[in-house]
C-alpha cells in the first residue's frame, strides 16, 4: 500500500494584510517550498495525490463550538478594518477574506487522509495544509490556527470508523494546548507533546503545558508534556525523549490510529524554535511511529517557519513513509543535562498511570520554585552568549544524506530443499571463499573437512553481506544448520574489513560466549532468560528476561528503553539479528523487532535463523520487506522484577552510554 499527499494551492492563497511581527513568519511561501521540493526530489510522484476538499459544518463542529463558528464564517465579507477588528480578540493569529476557505480545506484534508488510511486505499499518509491548527480552541482561534485539524480528524475517526484508540503525536515545537483541552479528559486520546517552554518564560506561556499536566479524570494518564526549557536541543534530545517516554506508553497504548501535528518548528534553523536537530531526524521520528497501529499514520503540517529546514524535513518525513532506508544519524552525543531533566519529570508524572513507566525515578531535585530562579539567570546568561552561538537563521547545516533504496530488498541464503519466501530474493550465486576464509572456518568448527555444503552457506553468506555493506542489497534472511556457530563465524571472520562497527542483537540463549570482543567493532547485545550480569561489558550487554523472550511485555520494554537508545549511538554499519533455537519470542514482537531494527545501518539488517525454525521465515521476510509488524495486542503487565532489573541495567550502563541516561 502506498502513501497518500494531500496539498491543494488554493491553501497558498491567504497571508497577512497588515503589519503584526508576531504573524509576519506564517507566509503562504512555506506551503509552496514544501510542495516543491517534494516535486523536484521525484517524492511527489511516488505518493497516491488525494484531492482536498472542504471540512463540512458538522465535522468542524466536532470541535468548535456553534458560535465560533458562525463568526468565522461572517469573515470572507470583513472589511480590512473589520478584519483585524475580529482578530483582535485572539492571540498571534490573523484573518483574511479566504482563509475560511482555507481553514475548511485544511481540516478537510485532514479528514481526507483519516479515510484514505481507514479505508485501506493507503498505509500512511501527510497533508500539507494552512492554517495549522494544534492552538485553536473550541470557542477561538489562536497561534495562526482557526480549525485544530488533528483534533477534528482524532473525532472523526472515532466516530465514523468506530477507532478505540487514537494517538496524537505532537513533534512542532510549541505546545498544542488546543488538542490537550480537546481531549484531557478522554482516555481515548492519547495526546503527546514536546514544546519549547523555558519555565513558562515561552509562549503561549501556559503553566498546563508543564509536564505535571496529564490530564483530567478518565483522561488522568492519557496528556503527556515534555517541556524544554532550554534551546538549542538536538537529535539525541529528541530520540532520548522517543526512547524512554513516548514510545513505552505508545506501545502500552496501543492505538488503533496514529496522528501526527507535524509541526517542523522543531528543526535547526527555526527562528521559533531556535533548537539544533537536523531534518533527518524526522526520517526516524516518523519511521519509530511506523510500526503502531498496524502502520496507520497520518501526519499534518502544522508549524515550520525556516523555509530550508521545513522543506528538507517535509522530504525526510515522507521519503520514510513510502519506505525508504533511513539516513544514519552521526556523532549523537546523548541527552543534555535540561532535556534529562524533562524526560524525568514527564517519566515520574506519568509512572503511577503506565505499567510500562512504573519504575521510572523520582523527578529531579530541582523543585520548581527555584526553576524561575534558574531560569533568569539562563535568561541571562542567554543574552550574554552571543546571538549567532544559538540555533537561529545564522546556523548551517549540512544537506541530509540521500537515501538510496537498494535494487534488491530482501536476499535470502538458504539450503537448497527449502523454498524461498514470497518477495526474497534468493541468492545462490557465491564467490568462491579465500582459501584463508576456508581454513579459519575450519578451525572455528573444529572439523578436519568443512563439509561443503557447509562452505557453499558460508561463501553465498559472505556475498550477502558484501553486497549488503555496497547497499545492493538492504537487508536479508540465511537459514543456517547451526545459527551460534554461524553467529560467531560472522562477527569473527566475515566482517573483519568490510564494516566497522556490527551490532549484533541475539535473541534467546546459546551455548558459549567467545565472540565477545572489546574494541567495540561488534555491540552484542542479549534478550534471553538467562541471568549473564557477570559477563556483562561495555560491549556484551545481556537482558534477562525471567519469563524469558515470550514475555513480550518484557521484551518491548527492553527493546524500546535500552536497545534502541545504544544502536543509535553506537550507530552500526550492519546490524546482525540472531534468532537462537527455541528463544519463544512472540511472531508480532519478532516483526516489531525487525521493524525497529530496520532504523540502523541504513536497514541493513541480517536475519541469522536455524534451518528448523524455518516456520517462521514468512513473518521474517514481510518484516524486512517494510510491511508494518502488527500490534503488539493485550500486553500483560510487565514483571516488576524486570522491570526494575531494566531500569538499574540503564543506570549501571550509563557511565558508557549516555543515551540510556534518564535521570539527572
Ligand atoms: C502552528 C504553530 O505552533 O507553529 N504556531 C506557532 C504560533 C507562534 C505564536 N507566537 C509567535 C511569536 C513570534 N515570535
Ligand atoms: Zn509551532
Amino acid at each position: 500500500m502506498g502513501t497518500a499527499l494531500l496539498y491543494d494551492e488554493e491553501m497558498t492563497k491567504y497571508k497577512l494584510l497588515w503589519v503584526d511581527p508576531a504573524c509576519k513568519i506564517e507566509v503562504p511561501e512555506r506551503l509552496i517550498v514544501s510542495y516543491e521540493a517534494l516535486v523536484r526530489s521525484g517524492l511527489s510522484d511516488r505518493c497516491i495525490s488525494i484531492p482536498a476538499r472542504e471540512a463540512s459544518d458538522s465535522e468542524i463542529l466536532l470541535v468548535h463550538s456553534e458560535l465560533y463558528l458562525e463568526a468565522v464564517k461572517k469573515t470572507p465579507y470583513m472589511t480590512l478594518e473589520d478584519l483585524k477588528e475580529f482578530t483582535l480578540q485572539f492571540g498571534d493569529v490573523y484573518f483574511h477574506p479566504n482563509i475560511y476557505h482555507c481553514a475548511k480545506l485544511a481540516s478537510g484534508s485532514a479528514l481526507q487522509l483519516v479515510d484514505s488510511v481507514m479505508t485501506g486505499k493507503v498505509r500512511n499518509g501527510i497533508a500539507l495544509v494552512r492554517p495549522p491548527g494544534h492552538h485553536s480552541m473550541h470557542g477561538a482561534a489562536n497561534g495562526f490556527c482557526v480549525f485544530n485539524n488533528v483534533a477534528i480528524a482524532a473525532r472523526y475517526a472515532k466516530q465514523k470508523y468506530g477507532v478505540k484508540r487514537v494517538l496524537i503525536v505532537d513533534w512542532d515545537i510549541h505546545h498544542g494546548q488546543g488538542v490537550q483541552y480537546c481531549f484531557e479528559d478522554d482516555p481515548s486520546v492519547l495526546y503527546f507533546s514536546w514544546h519549547r517552554y523555558e519555565h513558562q518564560n515561552f509562549w503561549p506561556n501556559l503553566r498546563e503545558s508543564d509536564y505535571d499536566s496529564v490530564g483530567k479524570e478518565s483522561g488522568a494518564g492519557f496528556n503527556i508534556n515534555v517541556p524544554w526549557n532550554n534551546v538549542g536541543m538536538e537529535n539525541s534530545d529528541y530520540l532520548s525523549v522517543f526512547c524512554h517516554v513516548l514510545l513505552p506508553v505508545a506501545y502500552e497504548f496501543c492505538p488503533d490510529l496514529v496522528l501526527v501535528c507535524a509541526g517542523f518548528d522543531s528543526a535547526i534553523g527555526d527562528p521559533e524554535g531556535e533548537m539544533c536537530a537536523t531534518p533527518d531526524i524526522f526520517a526516524h521520528l516518523t519511521h519509530l511511529l511506523m510500526n503502531l497501529a498496524g502502520g496507520k499514520l497520518c501526519a499534518v503540517l502544522e508549524g515550520g517557519y525556516n523555509l530550508t529546514s521545513l522543506a528538507q524535513s517535509v522530504c525526510q518525513t515522507v521519503q520514510t513513509l513510502l519506505g525508504d532506508p533511513l539516513p544514519q544519524l552521526a556523532n549523537l552525543r546523548g541527552p543534555c543535562k535540561s532535556a534529562v531533566e524533562s524526560l524525568q519529570c514527564a517519566r515520574s508524572a506519568h509512572r503511577r498511570y503506565w505499567s510500562f513507566l512504573k519504575h521510572a525515578a523520582d523527578p529531579p531535585m530541582t523543585d520548581i520554585s527555584t526553576k524561575h530562579i534558574k531560569s533568569a539567570m539562563e535568561e541571562e546568561e542567554k543574552t550574554e552568549m552571543a546571538e549567532e552561538e544559538r540555533c537561529t537563521e545564522g546556523k548551517v547545516w549540512p544537506e541530509p544524506p540521500e537515501r538510496l533504496c537498494p535494487p534488491v530488498c530482501s536476499a535470502s541464503v538458504l539450503p537448497d530443499d527449502v523454498a524461498c519466501p514470497d518477495g526474497l530474493k534468493r541468492l545462490s550465486s557465491s564467490k568462491d571463499l579465500e582459501p584463508l576464509l576456508v581454513s579459519k572456518l575450519k578451525n572455528r568448527f573444529r572439523t578436519a573437512a568443512v563439509d561443503g555444503d557447509r562452505v557453499t552457506t558460508f561463501s553465498r553468506l559472505y556475498t550477502l553481506i558484501e553486497k549488503l555493506v555496497a547497499n545492493e542489497i538492504r537487508n536479508g534472511l540465511v537459514l543456517v544448520p547451526d545459527v551460534a556457530a554461524a553467529m560467531m563465524c560472522v562477527v569473527q571472520d566475515l566482517t573483519s574489513d568490510l564494516v566497522k562497527r556490527v551490532l549484533v542483537v541475539c535473541v534467546g540463549k546459546e551455548k558459549e560466549l567467545d565472540y565477545v570482543t572489546t574494541d567495540g567493532k561488534v555491540l552484542v547485545v542479549q534478550i534471553s532468560s538467562e541471568d549473564r550480569e557477570e559477563q556483562r561489558s561495555k560491549y556484551y550487554i545481556p537482558v534477562c528476561l525471567k519469563k524469558g523472550c515470550s514475555d513480550t511485555s518484557g521484551f518491548i520494554q527492553a527493546v524500546l528503553g535500552l536497545l534502541l537508545p545504544l544502536g543509535y549511538e553506537y550507530n552500526p554499519d550492519l546490524v546482525l539479528l540472531v534468532r537462537m533455537p527455541g528463544s519463544g519470542v512472540v511472531d508480532s514482537m519478532w516483526q516489531q523487532l525487525i521493524g525497529l531494527l530496520q532504523g540502523f545501518a541504513k536497514g541493513h539488517t541480517l536475519v541469522l535463523m536455524q534451518v528448523n525454525e524455518k516456520a517462521c521465515m514468512g513473518s521474517t521476510a514481510s518484516a524486512l520487506l517494510g510491511h508494518p509488524a502488527p500490534p503488539l495486542q493485550d500486553l500483560q503487565t510487565p514483571f516488576p522484577e524486570d522491570g526494575d532489573a531494566l531500569e538499574r541495567l540503564r543506570e549501571r550502563l550509563q557511565a558508557d552510554w549516555k543515551t540510556l541516561q534518564t535521570t539527572s
